[in-house]
Order: structure tokens, then C-alpha cells, then sequence
């Protein structure tokens, strides 16, 4: 995968974030789980705002790397659990080509697993969503951005 499968930006501010995640727990409110397990480290930010809204104290993580920036790199396992993920909720920022997710899944078979966004590729492999998102656009999220100033439109243009 490169940079050109890219045509778009959907920016997520933490507003967005917040209420996006909010909404996916409503749709977990019914279910009980015994602890949460948040992959890293897009998943922990999403993790941690679940684990406030469904009262879960036990929080565990699979550290998984993929991606350096917008290129995909081979996957890399730092640390796993010890369980099938059974009574889990499994959780990630989003789901892309789905690479992350399998191998995740290969590991916490029985896990619950979700993500706030989704893509088409990926979507088949996770158990819940809350928005999808086209497969040639970049999820912008809030911790890799800042404030920034802008020149007035003036300067930009007429300059
Ligand atoms: O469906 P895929 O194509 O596998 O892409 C989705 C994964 O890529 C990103 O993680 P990344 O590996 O960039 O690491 P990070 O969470 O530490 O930013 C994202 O957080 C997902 O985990
Ligand atoms: N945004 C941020 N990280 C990602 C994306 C994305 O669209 N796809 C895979 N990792
Ligand atoms: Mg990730």
C-alpha cells in the first residue's frame, strides 16, 4: 500500500471523536464484558472513553504496529494476551485494508470486536462500527494534528 491509494482527508477533531465513540457505546450498553482489550496505539484513545462510559476497570492491550504514517509496513506483534478473547471487548480506532484486524482476530477469536471507523475492505472483520468511511480516504485524527495558524484568505490569493 502506498500514500496513492489516497484521495481524500476526513478530519476527526476530539468533539468528533468523543461523540462518534459515545454513540458506539449506546450500541454496547446491553452487553457485559469482562475487560476491554485496546490495540495499539490508535485503540487506546477510543479504550479508554469506552472503559468510562460501560464502567470497565480491566484493560488490557495487543501492541501492533502496521503503519508508518500513510505507508504500510509489515506487521509487527510486540505483545499479545494470554486469552481467546472470550467475554472480551475488542477495540481499535478503525478498520483500513483489514491486515491489522485478521491478525488480531487470529489471536482473540472470541473477542467482541469494534471500531469507530471502518472502511469497505476491512468492514467484514469487525462486529460492529459506528461510520464508514470511503477506501481512498485518510482518517485524520486528533492526535496527529495541531492549531495551526492561517493566512488570512487575502494573502493567499491575491498575493
Ligand atoms: O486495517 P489496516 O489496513 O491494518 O489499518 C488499520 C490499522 O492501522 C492503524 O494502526 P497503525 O499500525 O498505523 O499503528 P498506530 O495505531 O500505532 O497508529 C490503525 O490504528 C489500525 O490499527
Ligand atoms: N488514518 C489513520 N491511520 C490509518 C488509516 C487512516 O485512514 N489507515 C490505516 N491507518
Ligand atoms: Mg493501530
Amino acid at each position: 500500500m502506498s500514500t496513492h491509494r489516497y484521495h481524500q482527508h476526513f478530519t476527526v477533531s476530539w468533539d468528533q471523536l468523543h461523540r462518534d465513540v459515545r454513540e458506539l457505546c449506546h450500541r454496547l450498553i446491553e452487553r457485559d464484558f469482562k475487560g476491554i482489550v485496546a490495540i495499539t496505539r490508535g485503540g487506546l484513545i477510543p479504550a479508554a472513553l469506552i472503559a468510562r462510559e460501560l464502567n470497565v476497570r480491566l484493560i488490557d492491550t495487543v501492541c501492533i504496529k502496521s503503519y508508518d504514517h500513510m505507508g504500510q509496513g509489515g506487521l509487527e506483534v510486540m505483545k499479545g494476551v494470554d486469552h481467546d478473547g472470550d467475554g472480551w471487548l475488542l477495540v481499535d480506532d478503525l478498520v483500513d485494508t483489514g491486515k491489522t484486524a485478521r491478525k488480531v482476530r487470529e489471536m482473540l477469536p472470541r473477542a467482541h470486536f469494534v471500531t469507530v471507523y471502518a472502511k469497505p475492505e476491512g468492514r467484514p472483520l469487525v462486529d460492529q462500527y459506528l461510520t464508514e468511511v470511503a477506501q481512498d480516504c485518510w482518517i485524520q485524527f486528533p492526535w496527529d494534528m495541531g492549531i495551526a495558524y492561517v493566512e488570512p484568505l487575502v494573502d493567499q490569493v491575491k498575493r
